[in-house]
């Protein structure tokens, strides 16, 4: 089978990697250059240099050469994935969504993006603690794969599982998506402790109480509470709060050491998803009544209406309360 890939970053070029162990791949990259690169000497030289490519993965910049597929893994930065899905193919093929964000403006999930631009493809979310070039050097990696049609969901896991790569089945689609998109926002707050110097238990505390946000936020959006507590929440949370592998995370260390969030986002190639999804999620907290000071904490530094030590200050004078 030939399965498609919207996305030539480093996250659609490891899951084409990862889908080409025994299918033919597809991948539709924006850059020439990058799709030049794959098909030339199978490497994403801007992306995800240095990692051999498999030749059964061909790359191209033609959005309707994936009219073929009968799979497609969409895997555009979630602020882009709108423009990019209403210019594919229309397809009645199963869509498993890969990127993590909350759309600016409409403060829509991934999966109700692609309901309203690819009103008839089935769709399945594909979350978890997985960074790119582990999964692209084979390491052992978990995910959740959400789809409400239990049946399809299985499907779609078989397809994509390796020995190495390894799907936990869920039909909550919209917790799958919440945990993704809100743990990068919460990876940049732990990159700012991280960045200041602060500490270890600092940086636990913010986990623990990122997690309650992320709770409370998620249950009061119909998320189901186990899998806030899985893969795709707590698990992508741990991992990207430890580690200057996660662009967000590094990213907040750069806020934490006193640079412009504008500055260091103005540098990047690589996208840092929290950035566009902290106020998006702090306006659709708000519009729901749900508290998520850590959240605000991260808008306030990325919109650089404050110091570091101002938030952090008032982080830490909050009342007293109770922690459940
Ligand atoms: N890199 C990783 O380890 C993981 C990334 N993800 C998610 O996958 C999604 C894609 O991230 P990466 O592949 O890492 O990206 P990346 O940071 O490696 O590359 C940037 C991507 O953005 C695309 N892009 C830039 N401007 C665009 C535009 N105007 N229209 C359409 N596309 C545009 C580029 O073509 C490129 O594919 C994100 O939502 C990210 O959170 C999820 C799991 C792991
Ligand atoms: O989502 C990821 C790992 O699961 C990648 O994290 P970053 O986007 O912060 O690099």
């Amino acid at each position: 089978m030939t399965i498609g890939v919207i996305g030539g970053g480093a996250w659609g070029t490891a899951l084409a990697q990862v889908a080409a162990e025994s299918n033919d791949v597809l991948l539709w990259a924006r850059e020439p250059e990058v799709a030049g690169a794959i098909n030339s000497a199978h490497e994403n030289i801007v992306f995800l240099p240095g990692v051999p490519l498999s030749p059964a993965i061909r790359a191209t910049g033609t959005l309707d050469d994936l009219s073929e597929c009968e799979m497609l893994l969409v895997v555009a930065p979630a602020q882009h994935l709108r423009a990019v899905l209403s210019e594919a193919p229309r397809a009645d093929v199963p869509l498993l969504l890969c990127a993590k964000g909350i759309e600016a403006g409409t403060r829509l999930l991934m999966s109700e993006v692609a309901a309203q631009v690819q009103p008839r493809a089935p769709i399945a979310v594909l979350s978890g603690p997985t960074f790119a070039h582990e999964v692209a050097a084979r390491l052992p990696t978990a995910v959740t794969l959400a789809c409400e049609d239990e049946a399809l969901g299985r499907s779609l896991a078989e397809k994509i599982a390796r020995p190495f790569f390894r799907p936990y089945l869920s039909t909550d689609v919209i917790g799958a998506e919440i945990g993704g998109a809100v743990k990068n926002v919460l990876a940049i707050a732990c990159g700012i402790v991280e960045g200041r110097g602060l500490g270890q238990n600092a940086r636990a505390a913010l986990i623990s109480r990122g997690f309650a946000e992320m709770t409370r936020f998620g249950l009061a959006k119909g998320a189901r509470a186990e899998t806030l507590a899985g893969l795709s929440g707590l698990g992508d949370l741990v991992l990207t709060c430890s580690s200057t592998s996660s662009r967000n995370f590094s990213l907040g260390v750069g806020i934490g050491q006193g640079r412009a969030a504008s500055e260091l986002l103005a540098d990047r190639k690589s996208v840092a998803e929290g950035a566009f999804t902290a106020p998006v999620l702090q306006e659709a907290a708000r519009e729901i009544g749900v508290e998520m000071p850590v959240v605000d904490a991260v808008c306030t530094l990325l919109a650089g209406r404050a110091g570091v030590n101002e938030v952090i200050g008032a982080l830490l004078s909050r009342p007293i309360r109770a922690e459940g």
